[in-house]
């Protein structure tokens, strides 16, 4: 540690001499700053392994607006730097969502110095340790999160569904799957890729329901230059990136009656055109769709096409909500636990056997998807090796979780942030410096969120 370099910053006195005080004894060169306005300064000319930043949550209530953009500037300038956040305890949740933004951990106020000092010598020794490696966190990080994990099915439902596709995948029927938000749709779509003769060819999804109606032909067939105002060259669609593997459908039921028309003459003639061309192109792809809609009951009000239902259901998959297949949460639940012990270098290695009953009471009105979080949230908050309900409920308790599930807050933020981005990606027809500068954000921070967002 003697060549470590750490920065700490925080607007109090007290804090930054006190901090230092502690931490000059164990690392090489402990710098303080009062004002963050001058980090830009002191990043650019010394190279620190770590920045130990206060996050002003209580002086920026609302949104801790101040503290994420610092944070964004000190990775952007060098994505390895590790952040650790100094955190008033009401501000934890603020803190995790820090943490998903890419800081390396956190320490509550008023910290205890052992904690303090381990935390740092962590976040420290990981840096050195990525160096070594020879690449930065992050890269290492977006390896790690390169999707399409295995599909966990204890339940008998899940596993009669993955019989099914083992039947099903090897061949090139239409296959449509059905379920409510965040049940593992997209998961089932790429495990039938993977489990086909196209495994070796492109998997491409398109998510339909955040599709605007004035994209959606250049978006899954395609435009040559000067088809409209933006399209400043040609731009092969989905349909085509897809050719010679799949192509996922996601949300079909959202798709407004003239686009149905025009997805359904694609997939009985197999072939597009690029928007402003008559030049036919075929395509070769194997097609799955999935929706949370009743399609049935669409086509019997007449909003959704009935010869279009059954050119895409010859197989139909209907995934049941998290609710019904109880005896998937146990093992979805160790499976997300060894997922972010890893990924955010926790110690927390088990669930308690009365936090996993409470997991089972539990409705998951948001499925998979709300477990998969709330055990991400539990994983960086743990205080133990051991997941309790503590580190679930916040002092709620756990009958109340339906209703005061903690975390909505962000859960919701995230969601606008994850849409703006999507709406942006959309209007910018894909292009990061753009959408990056539309949003006020760099590049790299963009990048950062796409990650985070799975986008
Ligand atoms: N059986 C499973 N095994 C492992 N992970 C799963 C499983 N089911 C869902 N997940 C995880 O839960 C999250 C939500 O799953 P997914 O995106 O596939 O749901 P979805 O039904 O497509 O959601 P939406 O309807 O919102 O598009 C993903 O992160 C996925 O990895």
């Amino acid at each position: 540690m003697q060549t470590a370099k750490l920065l700490i910053v925080d607007d109090d006195p007290d804090v930054l001499l006190a901090a230092k005080l502690l931490l000059k004894r164990h690392i090489g060169q402990v710098d303080i700053e009062k004002n963050p306005d001058r980090l830009p300064f002191l990043l650019g000319n010394t190279n620190y392994d770590a920045v130990l930043l206060d996050m002003n949550f209580t002086r920026d209530v609302s949104s801790g607006k101040e503290g994420f953009d610092w944070l964004d500037r000190i990775l952007d300038a060098d994505p390895s730097t590790r952040v650790v956040l100094f955190t008033a305890y009401g501000d934890v949740e603020m803190a995790v969502r820090a943490i998903k933004a890419g800081a390396a951990d956190f320490v509550l106020k008023p910290w205890e110095n052992d904690k303090l000092v381990e935390v740092i010598k962590t976040a420290i020794d990981s840096k050195k340790a990525s160096e070594g490696a020879g690449g930065s966190g992050a890269a290492a990080k977006k390896g790690g999160a390169a999707n399409a994990g295995p599909v966990i099915a204890q339940s008998a439902a899940m596993r009669q569904i993955l019989d099914t596709v083992e039947r099903v995948a090897p061949t090139d029927a239409n296959i449509l799957i059905l379920g409510e938000n965040g049940t593992g749709k997209d998961v089932l779509a790429r495990e039938i890729h993977r489990l086909s003769t196209r495994r070796d060819k492109p998997f491409v999804a398109a998510d339909l329901g955040a599709l605007p109606e004035s994209l959606f032909e250049s978006e899954l067939f395609g435009h040559v230059r000067g088809a409209f105002t933006d399209a400043r060259d040609d731009r092969a669609g989905r349909f085509e990136e897809a050719q010679g593997g799949t192509i996922f459908l996601d949300e079909i039921g959202n798709v407004g009656l003239s686009q149905q028309a025009r997805l359904l003459t694609v997939l009985q003639q197999r072939q597009v055109m690029r928007v402003g061309s008559n030049k036919p192109r075929p395509i070769d792809v194997r097609l799955v769709c999935a929706t949370n809609a009743d399609l049935n009951a669409r086509v019997l009000d007449r909003s959704f096409r009935q010869d279009l239902l059954y050119r895409i259901n010859t197989i139909e998959l209907h995934i049941p909500p998290l609710r019904q297949r109880p005896d998937d949460i146990g093992p979805l639940a160790e499976h997300f636990l060894r997922q972010y012990r890893k990924q955010y270098n926790r110690p927390v290695g088990q669930i308690s056997p009365d936090l996993l009953r409470h997991l089972k009471q539990y409705a998951w009105p948001g499925n998979v998807r709300e477990l998969q979080h709330a055990i991400e949230r539990a994983v960086i908050l743990a205080r133990g090796n051991t997941l309790t309900s503590d580190d679930f409920f916040f002092g709620s308790t756990p009958a109340a979780m339906g209703q005061t599930m903690p975390g909505n807050d962000t859960l919701q933020i995230e969601s606008m942030e994850r849409r703006m981005i999507q709406q942006a990606m959309q209007k910018h027809g894909g292009n990061i410096t753009d959408v990056a500068r539309e949003l006020g954000l760099s590049r790299q921070a963009l990048y950062r969120r796409m990650e985070k967002y799975g986008l």
